[in-house]
């Protein structure tokens, strides 16, 4: 099935020759657009890939604790008033966040009282937590804002025993026990995390975690803080702890060394049960693993599960709404959303993705609601691209002249940049000297003589006649003087 007019959003059916893409929910593009194509991945194909059988893995029932509001808060550029971060908070809520962190209600007032606010929302699918130290005036002030938990947080490292809060591994458990069984009085889930887990000591570190499972916390977390885990350490060090602990086991990696979202997932590989978020990644310095990085890995690892459980469609809105309130561009190589994620350029991906999708895209961009393109205005361009491009613009031509309008995009292409209307006008003016049995020169409004030069040359090799070779010469000593010309003017040897 070849795109048909249908398949094309306002910008790319060549009828306006604009180059700008939607701005929209629904794919948006900036910048520019190309072929699109319609068709989808199948949608009960499952991955061949997925390791099989292994118990300890949870990357089919994993949970996301969402900590835009908290870690994201901790942004350089993040500034949330109360109204923002009710409209993050339900926005995560409708994208189907399981939890929902939000900062300490010990950093100050305002953080209170928004805490506060956020629980009083009624949430229908995320339940609400703040992240507090390990300390009994932090967890009193808690436990009364009306959140669903409490993640309490303590370094175990000696970087952060010795320079941060100055206490020992002893301190830590008493303190911990203390306030585990604080809350857990008040009816409300408890997660027990050490900081800078994967610089700490292996010892401590499991023997902590089995005093706090021992005590009845809901989970225990594994802190990348200063994000200098590897994927293989997570796994070692999940795994070991999954034999240790009998409750769910929660992650947070840090993205100092660009590990953030494979540390998840191989977290999620060794029996982890929640992973740590946030939208964008926004955090301390680079921030943590991605809600839309994320997403992106699970859905190749487990469709069905995440498909059922996250509402896709949501998180470009998400990601709008939070890149807009701290004032950042969305990456262009973000995965799903950023610009580029689903356009397919060169000749060979354009061919094989109109024939199927599936040959170049790992993930469906309809499962998020965005739209794939072709790029067509390229010289890597090939013919395929081109005939599919003629025939969203209804215009039918022998795959041999196909091949020689290609030829003459490809040419123009060599010279400058192009856009999608010069591409459609070389498409017209082709077809229009095929259908009327023309030889006419094809030529854009304001050509250089080097373009023409360009077209000209193309006809000729295409054509193989000799007069064309001719006018080839005549043109080209024509740019050697324009070239001359400029370069005299650039030097200031000519006004
Ligand atoms: C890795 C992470 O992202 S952890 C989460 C980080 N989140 C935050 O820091 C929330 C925002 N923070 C704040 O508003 C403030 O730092 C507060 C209210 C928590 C504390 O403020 P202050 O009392 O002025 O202390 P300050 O911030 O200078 O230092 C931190 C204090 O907490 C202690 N501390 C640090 N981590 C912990 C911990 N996990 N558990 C218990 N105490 C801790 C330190 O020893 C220090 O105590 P001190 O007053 O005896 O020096
Ligand atoms: O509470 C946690 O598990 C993580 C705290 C944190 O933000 C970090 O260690 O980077
Ligand atoms: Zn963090």
């Amino acid at each position: 099935m070849c795109p048909t007019p249908d398949n094309l959003n306002g910008a790319t059916n060549g009828t306006n020759g604009t180059t700008n893409g939607t701005n929209g929910t629904n794919g948006s593009h900036n910048g520019y657009t190309g072929i699109e194509t319609d068709r989808s991945t199948p949608k009960n194909a499952r991955n061949p890939y997925l390791p099989v059988g292994d118990f300890l893995s949870n990357i089919s029932k994993f949970k996301i604790i969402e900590s835009t509001l908290r870690e994201g808060e901790q942004f350089a550029n993040a500034y949330f008033d109360t109204a923002k971060k009710i409209e993050i908070a339900k926005a995560l809520d409708e994208f189907g966040a399981d939890y929902i962190e939000l900062t300490s209600p010990a950093a100050s007032e305002q953080s209170r009282k928004d805490c506060e606010a956020i629980c009083k929302l009624g949430l229908k699918r995320s339940k609400i937590l703040t992240h507090i130290r390990c300390h009994m005036d932090d967890a009193r002030i808690a436990v009364e804002t009306g959140v669903d938990g409490v993640d309490v947080v303590i370094g175990t490292s000696s970087f952060l025993r010795e320079h941060s809060h100055g206490k020992d591994m002893t301190y830590i458990k008493n303190t911990a026990i203390e306030v585990i069984n604080f809350v857990k009085s008040k009816g409300i889930e408890i997660r027990f995390s050490s900081e800078d887990s994967f610089r700490s000591d292996l010892v401590d570190l499991l023997s902590l975690y089995q005093a706090v499972d021992k005590v009845g916390v809901n989970r225990v977390g594994i802190a990348d803080t200063v994000g200098c885990a590897s994927p293989r350490q997570v796994y070692d060090l999940v795994r070991t702890l999954r034999g240790v602990v009998s409750c769910d086991i929660e992650t947070h990696f840090h993205n100092d060394t660009g590990c953030a979202i494979a540390n998840a997932y191989c977290a999620l590989e060794a029996g982890a049960t929640h992973i740590d978020t946030s939208v964008l990644g926004i955090g301390e310095r680079n921030g943590i693993t991605t809600l839309g990085g994320l997403m992106a890995r699970m859905i190749t690892a487990d469709r069905d599960y995440v498909m059922s459980k996250y509402n896709l469609a949501k998180l470009k809105d998400i990601e709008d709404l939070v890149a807009e309130a701290v004032a950042v561009n969305i990456p262009f190589n973000n995965p799903i959303t950023g610009f580029c994620a689903f356009t397919h350029k060169a000749g060979i991906h354009a061919k094989a993705i109109l024939a199927n999708p599936s040959t170049y895209e790992i993930i469906d961009p309809a499962d998020f609601g965005m739209r794939r393109y072709v790029h067509f205005a390229s010289r890597l361009t090939g013919w395929n691209a081109i005939k599919s491009r003629a025939q969203q613009l209804n215009i039918e031509m022998t795959d041999a002249q196909y091949k020689e309008c290609t030829a003459k995009i490809k040419a123009l292409a060599d010279i400058r940049p192009i856009a999608i209307d010069d591409a459609d006008s070389i498409i017209h003016a082709f077809y229009r000297n095929v259908k009327h049995g023309l030889e006419e020169k094809i030529e854009l409004p304001n050509m250089t003589t080097a373009e023409k030069k360009a077209l000209a040359k193309v006809e000729a090799e295409v054509n193989k006649v000799p007069e064309k070779r001719a006018l080839d010469e005549t043109v080209e000593q024509e740019v050697a003087v324009e070239q001359t010309i400029k370069k005299a003017k650039t030097n200031g040897v000519i006004a």
